[in-house]
């Protein structure tokens, strides 16, 4: 099966006063048709420059693609020309962020927000990309639809907006939805509404989601198949049964250790000792080696590769190479 999204090889670098930042460094990733995937790991591996790259946003001023190739729906997207892009961006490919009230225009009401890219992309007329601005709130769950259309972004609660930029982001029904951590400034009963929001939208439209955030109780509710990123690179790929089940590499070991267990009692909640390294001096190491509590020589002078282990699961750990393969 053919995937809807697949990356190779992608790099994405930053400029910084302290140097080349390697914010994206060697990715793969691929999402199928009407599956959701969820990219997750600490602040600042790279899960939101690796979204912004495929959305092709990441500003030139500060930042590049350096390698690699990012294919959506058979094209590939580091060679579609920036109008051409524009346009995938209103129609097949939509993306929401963590702050709704920073994504939407203060001064424009949510039905005139809605309604703009329905026009622009779609090419409806006024009145009917205002009868489907109805439409679209109702869908996401908000009552009296016709009164919200008319109202301002600052009237309404950061649930509400995160439903309006959701209702925005599937007015073209996009083919992949990307959510960069949707509910991270909502607290948890507005959390889990959106969540299943989310889950009825990939349902009912068969939407692929590509879901970006640090919270595994996130992950296990939502995501099909998990990516886990450290330090710019993936480490590891399963499914999310599996992941929870048996876990891999220690990154993703020390991740579930952290996340507390109902019904399990624990003097105090596990974390991984030591920080994510400076993202402009990684040197050829494995990246979480000084981290790791099953470290070998081996890990501390050259970076394992990321293994098909031919199962659904990739790994990229010196644990489970050959003796042979890692000279040892
Ligand atoms: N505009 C920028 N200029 C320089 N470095 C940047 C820029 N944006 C991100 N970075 C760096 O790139 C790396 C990856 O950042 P990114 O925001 O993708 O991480 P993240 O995993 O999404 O983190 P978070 O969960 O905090 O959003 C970090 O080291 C970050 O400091």
């Amino acid at each position: 099966m053919n995937a809807l999204v697949e990356i190779q090889n992608l790099s994405t670098y930053f400029k910084s006063e302290q140097g080349v930042v390697k914010a994206v460094d060697a990715l793969e990733l691929r999402v199928h048709e009407g599956e959701t995937v969820c990219i997750v790991g600490e602040s600042g591996c790279g899960k939101s420059a690796a979204a912004m790259s495929l959305m092709r946003l990441i500003p030139e001023a500060v930042g590049s693609i350096v390698s690699g190739e990012i294919w959506f729906a058979g094209r590939d997207l580091r060679k579609v020309s920036k109008e051409e892009m524009r346009k995938l961006r209103g129609n097949e490919l939509a993306m929401i962020f963590q702050e709704p009230m920073s994504s939407l225009n203060p001064v424009l009401t949510i039905g005139e927000q809605i309604m703009e890219p329905i026009m622009e992309h779609q090419g409806l007329s006024k009145k009917a990309a205002q009868a489907r601005a109805i439409e679209l709130i109702e869908l996401v769950g908000i009552p009296r639809a016709k009164e919200i259309a008319k109202s301002y972004p600052y009237e309404l609660s950061g649930g509400m907006l995160q439903r309006i930029m959701i209702a925005i982001a599937i007015s073209c029904n996009p083919r992949l939805l990307i959510a960069d951590e949707p509910t991270t400034a909502l607290d948890v009963t507005i959390q889990a509404q959106i969540l299943d929001l989310l889950r009825k939208i990939k349902d009912e439209a068969q939407t692929a989601i590509l879901f970006i955030t640090h919270d595994l109780g996130v992950v296990a509710e939502m995501a099909d198949h998990v990516v886990v990123m450290y330090a710019g690179k993936v480490v590891e790929v399963s499914p999310v049964v599996e992941l929870f089940e048996e876990p891999k590499h220690p990154y993703t070991q020390g991740l579930l250790r952290s996340k507390p267990v109902l019904n399990q009692r624990r003097a105090k909640l596990y974390s991984i000792p030591g920080q994510v390294p400076n993202p402009t001096t990684l040197g050829e190491s494995c990246y979480f080696h000084d981290r790791c509590d099953q470290c070998l020589d081996i890990c501390r002078v050259k970076q394992p590769p990321l293994r098909d282990g031919g199962d659904g699961r990739k790994v990229a750990c010196w644990l489970y190479e050959e003796e042979s393969v890692r000279g040892q």
